[in-house]
């Protein structure tokens, strides 16, 4: 450390200016989930390889049929965060749970929010219903007892086996169709831990799904830190926020089918 180990050789080349060349063309995410990380890093340079790629959306070959049964059970009219989540034209959404309430909670293992688990469980369960490969599926969380919780809920069912549940840097240079992230801070204090106020951290649990992203968390606790205040403001202007009343619908559509 004390003889500049500690610094890496891409930050070494970065100080000429020959060295370095950024890289702007990309072909994992569609149009949608690209313009997150363009907001927050790439200042709109980012762009798509193809026009496969831009448009690309998830295949949720049953979700009409899924549909039919969640409005059958009654309420799913008024789940639109649900129907948000679901829908494929719709490649990013963040479901605010500011009014839910869904706080978190700290013991020896670490952070953990159990209500952003059960709501991830909620549409882990209706998009492997709508046809989505369980492999498909990713959830990331960047606290691991967050991931203890969310692994807990899917292992009542061998239908949730083949869903990746893991940290952002364990999902570092690899992709899935849909991600599903637990943001997991939520409290008074303002407190946001050294994990989240890592910019660098939030572009790559955004970069990872191709098609669908799904982002759960409690946005008045989120939006005091800089990088994901800027992330916020766009995803408002774009219209990707929805908002949870309470966890009554949902709680029963755990259990469904
Ligand atoms: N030329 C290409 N045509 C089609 N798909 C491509 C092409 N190059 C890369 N991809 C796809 O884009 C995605 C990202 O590629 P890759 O893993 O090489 O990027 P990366 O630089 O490691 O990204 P990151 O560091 O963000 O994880 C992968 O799903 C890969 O299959």
């Amino acid at each position: 450390r004390a003889l500049g180990m500690d610094e890496s050789l891409f930050k070494r080349l970065e100080r000429n200016d020959n060295a370095v060349v950024q890289l702007n063309v990309q072909y994992r995410m569609n149009r949608k989930i690209m313009s997150l990380s363009n907001k927050l890093v790439y200042e709109g340079k980012l762009e798509c390889g193809s026009e496969q790629t831009a448009t690309a959306v998830v295949r949720l070959p049953l979700v009409t049929a899924v549909e039919i049964e969640l409005e059958r059970r009654g309420g799913y009219k008024e789940a639109r965060w649900l129907k948000d989540a679901l829908e494929p034209n719709n490649p990013v959404c963040f479901l605010n749970t500011e009014k839910v309430p869904a706080p978190e909670t700290a013991e020896q293992g670490g952070l953990s929010n159990i209500t952003e688990a059960h709501l991830v469980h909620c549409i882990t369960n209706v998009l492997i219903k709508a046809g989505c490969r369980p492999t498909d599926i990713g959830i990331i969380a960047p606290y691991r007892q967050q991931l203890k919780a969310i692994s807990a809920l899917l292992a009542k069912s061998p239908a949730f086996s083949a869903v990746e549940v893991n940290t952002v840097d364990k999902y570092q240079g690899r992709d899935k169709s849909v991600i599903i992230v637990s943001f997991v801070r939520s409290n008074a204090d303002g407190n946001l831990g050294e994990l989240l106020k890592d910019w660098r951290r939030i572009n790559v649990a955004i970069t990872r799904a191709k098609h669908k992203l799904i982002m759960v968390g409690c946005i008045p606790s989120l939006q005091r830190y800089t990088p994901l205040q800027k992330l916020l403001d766009h995803l408002n202007t774009e219209q990707m926020i929805s908002f949870l009343i309470c966890h009554c619908f949902w709680k029963g559509t755990v259990k469904l089918f």
